[in-house]
């Protein structure tokens, strides 16, 4: 034994001598080739870090291999990504996974070394260089080139919607960019609302709905029509009527992230654009209260500060889509925002903008195709407050009495009160709901009552009897009925008590 050592040290060192590093670094090289010539497979490498940024495609990999490697491997590696509720199963280092695709047979190898030496970097990079090796058939290569990375790519983000809490994302002040370069700073999405926690008007609702889910399922339509994949929900009305809450609701059903866009911190449209940019796919682009966010009142018209570009920026600017003077974000540049190229970034996007004030927008931004849908959120309806009922206190509609409920129909619209205001009343109560409805009831009444005092105050009546009133909207049957009677009476000629006036209204 000791001599057969002796013997190969011998050859080696004659080795090394007759046959330096270069030389046999080109042989193996040479044979490396050779070996792949006439192999009947290629080999694709596809690396943790690319360069030094993080490659996508690896996680993608991680990702969709998890789904099969949770049924079939015996030695697995497992983590629980940042923001994600369930646990992700992964190759260990060095196993293999066969998967097939299209009848082609392909396998992944994860592939882990470490790492020799740190070279200069930014960043650390991790101690261990890890990656896939993809082996495929020679013949298959195609296909699997073609789409079936596509493919790995799609059914990843489809898990990882899956395992993952959706994400509300902002953007970050003035602009700037966090560690990874992004310029939305993101936080797990965890709003409880949903369809059927909002008290709006069932029919509405379902309409909503249908028409989220026509969005959702309309791949092919849009492809089909030559349309970009994306949809404009306009949600106007009073504060307290639910904006927010349908927000919510909408990425609770859909499974979207949210995008919260801070217009105010966006200072040119470059900027707004970078900004699209850098959203995902299945997402909702939310600028809430956009008349405040920006003065968007109307594009003829010239003056206005730094935020209000729109105003100095005039009709041809807007339509051709120039910016006057690239320092702040104009109308033309939410426009194209909303329905320019750059709106089609990634695909299945919503644009949902919401304002208390419709009448203050411009035109421009309400035509089809940017706003597809204009929802208006209003004054809790006699349905929608059954819902409240039924989410606060746990009334079923057969529960509560007959009489009461005549009442509240009677005086529900009239009172103009937001779902905010009737929740607030409820919440103060539940825990006696025969009384939490009655206060609601009485609550409702003093608010029909000041209405009808102002209306009468604008009017310039003098109320003779103010008792009769009282006794009258206190009636359980029919109290609104009489009382309008007797209003109309006062008011012969002239305006009805219920002469609505829209200064009121967002009170
Ligand atoms: N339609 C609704 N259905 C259920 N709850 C509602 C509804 N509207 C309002 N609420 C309740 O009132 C609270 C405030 O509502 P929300 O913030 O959604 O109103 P908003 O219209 O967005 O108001 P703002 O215009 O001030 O932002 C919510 O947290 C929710 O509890």
């Amino acid at each position: 034994m000791a001599s057969m050592m002796g013997v190969w040290a011998f050859c080696q060192s004659i080795l090394h001598i007759v046959f330096p590093p270069d030389f046999r670094f080109a042989f193996l090289k040479f044979l490396h080739r050779l070996f792949h010539w006439f192999s009947a497979y290629c080999y694709y490498d596809i690396t943790e870090i690319d360069g030094v940024n993080t490659n996508e495609l690896y996680n993608a990999v991680q990702l969709y291999l998890s789904a099969s490697a949770s049924i079939s491997g015996t030695r697995l590696s497992l983590t629980r990504g940042l923001n994600s509720s369930s646990i992700t199963f992964g190759l260990s280092n060095n196993d293999r996974l066969v998967d097939s695709y299209k009848g082609a047979a392909v396998e992944w190898e994860h592939i882990v070394t470490q790492r020799q030496s740190q070279s200069f970097s930014w960043r650390p990079l991790p101690e261990e260089r890890r990656g896939f090796t993809l082996r495929v058939k020679k013949k298959d290569k195609q296909v699997i080139l073609d789409s079936y990375l596509d493919f790995v790519m799609e059914k990843a983000n489809e898990i990882r919607r899956k395992n993952q809490d959706r994400l509300l994302y902002t953007n970050s002040r003035g602009g700037s960019l966090d560690s990874r370069g992004h310029p939305w700073e993101s936080v797990p999405f965890k709003h409880p609302s949903t369809f059927e926690t909002l008290a709006i008007d069932p029919v509405k609702k379902a309409e909503i709905m249908a028409d989220l889910v026509d969005f959702a399922n309309g791949e092919s339509f849009y492809g089909r029509t030559g349309r970009a994949w994306k949809r404009g929900y306009l949600l106007f009305g009073p504060p307290g009527t639910g904006k927010s809450s349908m927000i919510a609701a909408m990425a609770n059903f859909l499974g979207y992230d949210i995008y919260d866009l801070e217009l105010t911190e966006v200072n040119t449209n470059s900027e707004l654009r970078k900004l699209l940019m850098k959203t995902s796919s299945k997402s909702i682009i939310v600028i809430e209260d956009i008349d405040c966010s920006i003065n968007l009142a109307n594009r003829n018209t010239t003056g206005g500060g730094a935020k209000s570009g729109c105003q100095r920026n005039n009709y041809d600017a807007a339509s051709n889509g120039i910016e006057d003077d690239g320092n702040s974000i104009t109308l033309s540049g939410l426009l194209n925002f909303t329905d320019g190229l750059w709106s089609c970034c990634g695909s299945e996007k919503i644009f949902l903008f919401t304002t208390n004030h419709i009448e203050k927008l411009d035109p421009a931004l309400l035509r089809s195709g940017r706003m597809d849908m204009h929802i208006h959120m209003s004054y809790c309806s006699f349905p929608a407050l059954k819902i409240l009922l039924k989410n606060y206190l746990g009334f079923q509609e057969d529960e509560l009495q007959k009489d009461l409920l005549v009442e509240l129909e009677g005086v529900i619209d009239e009172a103009e009160m937001t779902p905010a205001d009737i929740s607030e009343v409820l919440i103060k109560k539940r825990r006696d709901k025969n009384n939490a409805v009655r206060e609601l009831l009485v609550e409702l009444k003093n608010r029909v009552r000041r209405k009808r005092g102002k209306s009468r105050e604008r009017n310039g009546d003098v109320i003779e009897d103010e008792e009769q009133e009282k006794r009258a909207l206190d009636s359980p049957k029919d109290g609104c009925d009489q009382l309008q009677e007797t209003c109309n009476k006062k008011n012969e000629g002239g305006n009805g008590c219920d002469d609505d006036d829209n200064d009121d209204k967002y009170d």
